[in-house]
This record gives C-alpha cells, sequence and structure tokens, in this order.
C-alpha cells in the first residue's frame, strides 16, 4: 500500500555480516502505515537477522532505519519501543507461572510512566487489570484471564504474546512467525486475530506458511540471500519469474484463488 506518504519503517541498504557472509546484503524495503507486510524467503535468506536489526537486538554494519522518517538506526530497543515500535517474542517475555491477567497488566505497567500511549490511562491498580482484561480480549483470551500462562496451549500462549505487545499500542507491529507450530484450525484463527489488528496497527510479519501470507498480506517482499529481490502485491509476487526461480524447492508459493 504505497500512498506516497513518509513510510513507517524504511530499511535503506541495510547490511549486517557474520565473519564473511553478509546475512543482510544491502537490503532495503519501506513498510507503509496501515499495511500487513509480510517478509519471505528461503530457510536461511536472513529473515530473522533483519528483524533483529528492525528491533534493535542486532546492530547492522552499515545503512539505515528509518520510524516515520526519523534515524532510529542506532537507538536501543527500548527507544524504538517508546516511539512506536513493538516485536512480539516467542515465550520470552511470558512469565509462564502467572496468570494471563497479570502478564498482560504487567506489560501494561511497563509501559506506564513513559510517554507511550496506553491501551487506555492506567492510574490505579484496578484500572490496570480492567485495561489487562480488555487486552486479553483484544486476542480472544478472555476466557482464560486466570489460567497460568504456563497452561494455555501453544496456540493461546502466541495470542498472549501478542497481546503483551499490544500494550505498548504499537504503531509498528513485528511479529516473528506467528503460526509457527499451528495447527490448521489454529491458524485460522491467529490469520483472522492478525486481520482483525489492521484497524490499530502496521504490520510486518516474517511467516512460512505461505497460505496465511497470501491470505493477509496486501505487500510480500522477498529476502534471497540476504537481499530483497522482490517487493510488492502478492499477485506480482506470485508471477514473478525471480520470485519462483527463488523458491524452487523450497516451499511452493500458493495457487491464485478464484
Ligand atoms: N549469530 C550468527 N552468527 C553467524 N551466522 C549467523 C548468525 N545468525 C544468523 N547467521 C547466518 O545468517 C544467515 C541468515 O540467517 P537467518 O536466521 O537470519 O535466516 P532466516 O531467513 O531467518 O532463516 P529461517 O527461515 O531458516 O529461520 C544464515 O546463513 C545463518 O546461518
Amino acid at each position: 500500500m504505497n500512498t506516497g506518504a513518509t513510510p513507517l519503517l524504511q530499511i535503506d541498504t541495510l547490511v549486517k555480516r557474520f565473519g564473511a557472509l553478509s546475512a543482510t546484503d544491502h537490503a532495503s524495503l519501506q513498510v507503509h502505515k496501515g499495511e500487513v507486510h509480510a517478509l519471505i524467503g528461503p530457510n536461511g535468506a536472513g529473515k530473522t537477522t533483519l528483524i533483529h536489526q528492525i528491533s534493535g537486538a542486532l546492530q547492522p554494519d552499515s545503512g539505515r532505519l528509518l520510524l516515520n522518517g526519523a534515524d532510529i538506526t542506532r537507538l536501543p530497543m527500548h527507544a524504538r519501543v517508546k516511539r512506536g515500535l513493538a516485536r512480539s517474542y516467542q515465550i520470552t517475555n511470558v512469565f509462564l507461572r502467572l496468570s494471563v491477567q497479570d502478564n498482560l497488566a504487567l506489560a501494561l505497567q511497563a509501559v506506564a510512566g513513559s510517554s507511550m500511549r496506553f491501551w487506555r490511562p492506567v492510574h490505579t491498580e484496578t484500572q490496570r487489570m480492567q485495561a489487562a482484561a480488555d487486552v486479553a480480549a483484544r486476542v480472544g483470551l478472555q476466557a482464560q484471564l486466570q489460567r497460568t500462562a504456563g497452561a494455555l496451549s501453544h496456540a493461546e500462549q502466541r495470542q498472549l504474546e501478542v497481546g503483551l505487545a499490544l500494550a505498548s499500542r504499537p504503531q509498528l507491529l513485528v511479529l516473528d512467525e506467528p503460526l509457527a507450530g499451528m495447527g490448521p484450525d489454529e491458524s485460522q484463527r491467529m490469520v483472522a486475530l492478525l486481520q482483525s489488528l489492521r484497524a490499530e496497527t502496521t504490520l510486518l510479519l516474517v511467516e512460512h506458511d505461505m497460505d496465511a501470507v497470501f491470505q493477509l498480506a496486501d505487500t510480500i517482499s522477498v529476502l534471497v540471500a540476504g537481499r530483497v529481490i522482490a517487493s510488492g502485491q502478492p499477485d506480482a509476487i506470485r508471477q514473478s519469474d525471480d520470485v519462483k526461480r527463488a523458491y524452487l524447492g523450497d516451499e511452493a508459493l500458493p495457487e491464485a484463488h478464484p
């Protein structure tokens, strides 16, 4: 979705080397406000490495990252979160012994006191617990409020992670394989949840499930050997010879639905 406006996120000729390997090799792409943008590519293409640089977990060797036109290349992770960038981590920021509500209340507390926008203004413990319940409902966990996170199914834990990332009301939510390890029904539920987030945040996701990617994404960027070889609407990506070549022997791209 290119509106001609300043991109929400601009990745400009980013380079990240591990020894002799360029895991990110002058990668450039733009994520526009309001879109669901999927980053795909064969195994080892450099998707995770790129996501780490966007979140601030890894520093690029050269190139720039701009959020709303401002250079964030050297900003630490927490400063990026303050500017509206959130990344959903797999399990690592879920407290397995705490309830769903307490996990979300802690995430809300973590953003309180900063200049971030809240799910709703949270001043008291009661308000914080209510706000946590609201976020739980947002990600489909309203019936699981009092369950400990460790007792949730894998898919429910992934929903909770999305909720934790939503606590800071991000402008850009970065998701690393949100459907990993899910069965078909669970995947469909997560796809529906991600669809429903469109109105409130821009999504950048790395995902191997091509059916889901082609169902969800407005824009797909294809990374091969650290380079973005194509970026565009799903139909253009599906028809691109470069992309077909890159996927030979790997995951097949789904056929267009009539
Ligand atoms: N910390 C590291 N040190 C050395 N090499 C690394 C490191 N992290 C990643 N790599 C290498 O960089 C390349 C890109 O890896 P990356 O994990 O980013 O790819 P990916 O597209 O996310 O792969 P997958 O789809 O299999 O998860 C790979 O060749 C990988 O072995």
